[in-house]
């Protein structure tokens, strides 16, 4: 009995129960904190799907993007899936077999179908935009280019996705939209851009000018430090809480294709020897013949049609790359401005502000020729890499470069000097402003080009506003219930031990 109630003593039932209730209370505290921090950890993401189809002059691409679906409105958060080549020419080449338009398409929809999860494909939304090879199309034969896009649209109806359309875009929409992607891409928006409170700042960030040159039509856009005195050159945008106003303005037929067709033709003189122009714009030993039905079929040559008695005319390469200029420099007109200022042809430009991206052929061009590491490179040592370039036989060409394409590597000395005159001449970019210029393929993973801007405009994925509160990281999560509980923890001991104890003094006394 004397040992029972001795066991008591040390041992009394109430302090049992206080150490089994409070180690019962720190395994409810951790198992609620463990549940809070597995509840909060983000699952695996449920994605979402895009499809954007560029249908330009020279080809077709096909690019899919992703992103999680819970962050749909958060910037930077889409990326490139996927992209396909479409292989042939573009769908305007197929106005005389518009059933072929459509057909051409099926091998990367095919591929799309195999890279996006069955569940998402008839929530996926597929888009086709065509550029300027469809726009000339539509001006040269109205109905072709009706039957082109009829054609593409069934093919892309008869996939299991969303089709949300197909249709020509306009110069302005690819211009915007080559600029919303370079910059949603760089995270341009959000820089600066969550609301807190009234204090929010609505000026805009810095952005990047976007250059593209295609093969039918070239776009510039950016944000110019001076008030756009156009309104067709000028769009407002509200993103994430900030206003832009942007100029922008794409020229049809100064891609870089038209605009060869466009220098022979004005160079193309009526008395021309036996149908030979010597061309300054391709290598010595490079001889091309072309038809002169092919080089006036486009609107943009059209105007040039003179009273010629042959049928073709042979292009002799002289390779010289400043005369190779002055030939192009004829394309461009400089006169007629009623603008404070301008690029060419009459058209307003505000002045060259800010630093911009080009991409498209600014890029294929630049790189093959190496001149894009432009902070090494001025401008007048680019005219002096594109003199050496051009005076080099076609035959050496070749042989240093046996892998390249033909076709591209017959043209690099017109398209590197074309580049040249449009920038300096066109768009007035200077020695002194020429390194605000990079030359860009990518950004992170995904293509410079109009086609995510467009996607992330048709889905509404870019608001107006900026998102209300900035949401707490993962991280900071952990770290603010790991301190809770650990306060917690540190009350409780310092309970258990300033009033615990007493209490349990006190229970001894009254046993
Ligand atoms: N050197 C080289 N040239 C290319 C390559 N891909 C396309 N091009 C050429 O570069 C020019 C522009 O190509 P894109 O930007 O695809 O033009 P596009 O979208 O078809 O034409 P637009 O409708 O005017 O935008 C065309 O003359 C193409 O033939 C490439 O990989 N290397
Ligand atoms: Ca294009």
């Amino acid at each position: 009995m004397d040992t029972k109630r001795d066991m008591q003593q040390k041992n009394p039932w109430h302090r049992k129960l206080i150490v089994i209730l409070t180690i019962l209370f720190i395994v409810g505290i951790i198992v609620i904190v463990s549940t809070a921090i597995i509840q909060n950890k983000p699952l695996p993401q449920k994605m979402k799907y895009g499809i954007v189809l560029d249908a330009g002059s020279s080809h077709t691409s096909l690019y899919i993007y992703k992103w999680p679906a819970e962050k749909e409105n958060d910037t930077g958060v889409v990326q490139q899936h996927h992209a396909c080549n479409v292989k042939g020419p573009g769908i305007s080449s197929y106005s005389a077999k518009t059933d072929n338009a459509g057909k051409s398409l099926s091998e990367c929809m095919d591929l799309a179908k195999t890279s996006i999860p069955d569940v998402r494909h008839s929530e996926t939304p597929v888009y086709l935009g065509a550029t300027a090879g469809m726009r000339l199309l539509r001006e040269q034969d109205d109905m072709a280019s009706e039957n082109v896009l009829t054609s593409v649209a069934n093919t892309l109806r008869s996939y299991p996705f969303k089709y949300e359309g197909a249709r020509i875009i306009t110069g302005q929409e690819e211009g915007a939209y080559g600029w919303i992607t370079v910059n949603y891409l760089q995270g341009n928006f959000q820089k600066n851009s969550r609301f807190f409170g009234p204090f929010q700042d609505t000026q805009a960030s810095v952005t990047l000018g976007a250059l593209d040159l295609g093969g039918a039509s070239t776009q510039i856009t950016f944000v110019p430090q001076e008030e756009i005195e156009s309104e067709e050159n000028s769009l407002h945008f509200r993103l994430y809480g900030k206003d832009y106003n942007v100029y922008t303005h794409s020229f049809l037929c100064y891609g870089k294709d038209q605009a060869l067709n466009l220098t022979v033709a004005i160079n193309l003189k009526i008395d021309e020897p036996d149908n030979v122009q010597e061309n300054p714009c391709f290598h010595v030993g490079y001889s091309k013949t072309i038809s002169l039905k092919n080089l006036y079929k486009s609107p943009c040559t059209a105007k040039q049609k003179k009273n010629l008695r042959m049928d073709s005319v042979v292009l002799n390469g002289t390779g010289n790359a400043s005369k190779c200029r002055e030939n192009v420099l004829k394309i461009f007109n400089f006169s007629d401005c009623t603008s404070s200022s301008c690029s060419f042809n009459g058209i307003y430009q505000p002045h060259i502000y800010g630093s911009f991206g080009a991409f498209s052929a600014y890029y294929f061009v630049m790189q093959f020729l190496n001149l894009t590491t432009h902070h090494e490179t001025s401008l007048a040592k680019v005219k002096e890499k594109m003199e050496y370039f051009c005076s080099t036989p076609w035959a050496s060409v070749k042989q240093r470069f046996p892998t390249v394409k033909e076709k591209y590597l017959s043209e690099y000395c017109f398209s590197g000097n074309y580049i040249i005159t449009l920038l300096e001449n066109g768009y007035s970019f200077t020695e002194d402003n020429w390194n605000t210029i990079t030359f860009i393929k990518k950004i992170g993973n995904s293509d410079a080009g109009w086609t995510l801007g467009y996607m992330l405009n048709l889905t509404n994925m870019i608001p107006a506003e900026a998102p209300s509160s900035p949401p707490l990281p993962y991280g900071g999560y952990v770290a603010i219930m790991v301190i809770f509980s650990l306060l917690l923890l540190a009350l409780c001991t310092i309970g258990y031990i300033f009033f615990g104890k007493p209490a349990c003094n006190s229970q001894k006394h009254i046993i």
